[in-house]
């Protein structure tokens, strides 16, 4: 597991190092100008070898003084080098004015208008260097800035988009929310029913080819937009590691909805084995969890018995696919609750796991007698007329259940029956299901970013799980999951783990599944539900083009042996 940072959280870090007297502002910026440089020749070897033409775009703040270093660092291996500067010069922070002066006795400077732009900066160079906004975007840029910036982003048909390297961020993107700030041109405004759905982007698809971050990827550069604009992201580390383990939640900054809470870290599981960090394993199970056999006594139970309800004859296809997730990832026992009509169908199809004819909610209550059944699945094919008669008997049962699909509707449906989940719960919305059960955190979300830090998919999805009194995980390529005090774990499936061929019928009901399992096998809530996106993401990648649902299961063992699990 790594930490995200917020953009709050990254100046408090930086601010402490420079405070702490071993490091300088200046020094930071440096070793930031370097690190894009680095990065600049990994990424292209061939421009290590000679001398190109860059155009370097500097903005109003740091940002723009890392492009200054990043200008003389490229003028000093004989490149040709222009730069232009949004804002003006004796405004700049001391750090980036410094290095302004540096840069002047180099070369000039010119002012950053489209049209001087145009004149003596489009396409005559072999890199853009954008540093022109990082953590330091505070709100949508307006007016000339806006053109200019959607002019960067492809709207004027230039493609700048393989030449542009990035300082940070896309200039316009929030690395909070992964929102682009930069408004839609005001004729496209004018067209506007409402706010701009979420996700349609204002650049024409990628803004860079690479990013460079410095320290930590920002939750910005994975959620919403982020990933479709900064083409690949590369982390270089600037020294600040020493600061950046010390819990430095953002003094003051207590956005998060549970009442004052300074905003909990966020997560991402960025390897197999998880961070060694001892300060995160009490969020890191490695995959050893999976195989952890539980001494000479175990048996099937000692694993866990789950129930995964199941719907109408003709549709139990949803409910055996999450039943066969949950036995493969590690349940010890998996029993499909099904309706007597429709066993003639699951029992032709199924073989280890188990079924119990529920029909009523009073088959449920009894079935529910059985306290080895430690973990309920309902949803995946259920029907909301069915699911909306069994959940009453299944939330008050308090025992671990994954609530999918018709699950999902049914809450949506009967606020009495949002009033009855707790802690042990996981709702496993998409979008579409999220704005049902949660209208009004959806419509924020999908609402126009005027300002930064934009309202995230974090955001949301910790402010949903606070108001239902359990965990969340919202499903999508940016995955978020929270549980009700705002611990919060991304799960993306972006860069190098895109997986698009998950988009297919039925892998929603094998995560269910998958997650199902893992609680079976006892891990807490947030775990379970975030183990089980991230092996949900594993398998598709594995098997690859051609996947179907069916597969995701049987692609399991070899993902697991794979990752370690012994
Ligand atoms: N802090 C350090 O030691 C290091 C920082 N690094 C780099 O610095 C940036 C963060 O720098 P910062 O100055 O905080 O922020 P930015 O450069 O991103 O931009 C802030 C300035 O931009 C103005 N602003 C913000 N939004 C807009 C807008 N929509 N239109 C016009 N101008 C805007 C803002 O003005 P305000 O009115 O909001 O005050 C500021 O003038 C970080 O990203 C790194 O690149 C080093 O890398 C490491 C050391
Ligand atoms: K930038």
């Amino acid at each position: 597991m790594s930490e995200l940072l917020t953009t709050a959280q990254m100046r408090a870090i930086e601010a402490a190092a420079i405070e702490s007297g071993r490091v300088t502002g200046l020094e930071l910026m440096e070793r930031a100008g370097a690190g894009v440089v680095e990065a600049i020749m990994e990424e292209w070897p061939a421009l290590a070898k000679s001398s190109y033409r860059a155009v370097v775009l500097c903005g109003p703040g740091n940002n723009g003084g890392d492009g200054f270093v990043i200008a003389r660092l490229l003028m000093e291996r004989e490149w040709e080098v222009q730069v232009f500067l949004y804002g003006a010069p004796e405004t700049l922070p001391p750090d980036a004015k410094t290095n302004y002066d540096l840069w002047c006795r180099l070369g000039d400077v010119l002012p950053l208008s489209e049209k001087d732009f145009r004149k003596d900066g489009r396409n005559t160079a072999d890199i853009y260097i954008d540093a022109i906004f990082g953590t330091g975007l505070s709100r949508a840029p307006d007016g000339e800035l806006a053109q200019f910036l959607r002019h960067l982003g492809g709207a004027g048909g230039d493609d700048y988009a393989a030449r542009m390297v990035s300082v940070d961020a896309p200039s316009g993107l929030c690395l909070d929310s992964g929102r682009v700030l930069v408004p839609p041109p005001p004729e496209a405004i004018a067209n506007l029913l409402d706010a701009r759905p979420h996700g349609a982007p204002v650049y024409s698809d990628r803004f860079a080819a690479l990013t460079v971050t410095f320290q930590s990827a920002k939750a910005g550069h994975f959620l919403a937009e982020g990933p479709a604009v900064c083409g690949k992201v590369v982390v270089k580390d600037i020294g600040l590691s020493d600061w950046q383990k010390r819990n430095l939640a953002a003094k003051g900054e207590t956005r998060h909805p549970a009442k004052g809470l300074r905003i909990p870290k966020l997560f991402m599981r960025d390897g197999p084995k998880g961070d060694a960090d001892p300060q995160l394993r009490h969020l890191t199970y490695d995959m050893a969890m999976l195989s952890k056999y539980r001494g000479a006594g175990s048996h099937k139970f000692t694993y866990g018995h789950a129930l995964v309800l199941c719907g109408a004859a003709g549709k139990t296809g949803a409910a055996r696919l999450a039943a066969r997730g949950a036995l493969r990832i590690g349940a010890g026992v998996v029993s499909l609750g099904v309706p007597a009509a429709a066993m003639p169908e699951v029992t032709a199809q199924v073989t280890s796991i188990m079924t119990a004819r529920i029909d009523s909610a009073e088959d449920l209550h009894e079935a529910l007698k059985d306290s080895r059944i430690t973990t309920l699945c309902l949803g995946p094919g259920m029907g909301i007329a069915r699911a909306a008669s069994l959940l009453p008997v299944a939330l008050r049962a308090k025992r671990k259940t994954v609530l999918d699909a018709d699950a999902l509707t049914a809450l949506s449906q009967d606020p009495a029956l949002m009033a009855l989940l707790h802690d042990d719960c996981i709702l496993t919305p998409h979008a579409g299901e999220f704005a049902r059960l949660f209208p009004q955190i959806s419509a924020r979300l999908k609402a126009l970013a005027i300002s930064g830090p934009a309202y995230s998919k974090v955001d949301a999805t910790r402010e949903a799980a606070a108001a239902a009194g359990c965990s969340v995980l919202y499903k999508g390529l940016d995955t978020v999951i929270a549980d009700k005090t705002g611990r919060a774990i991304l799960s993306p499936a972006y860069y190098s783990r895109a997986a698009p061929w998950l988009a297919t019928a039925g892998s929603g009901d094998v995560l269910a599944g998958f997650i199902t399992g893992l609680l079976a096998r006892g891990m807490p809530v947030l775990v379970a539900s975030e183990m089980g996106a991230y092996l949900h993401v594993e398998c598709a990648r594995s098997f690859g083009p051609g996947l179907i649902a069916e597969d995701l299961p049987e692609e399991l063992p070899k993902v697991m042996r794979a990752l370690g699990v012994a």
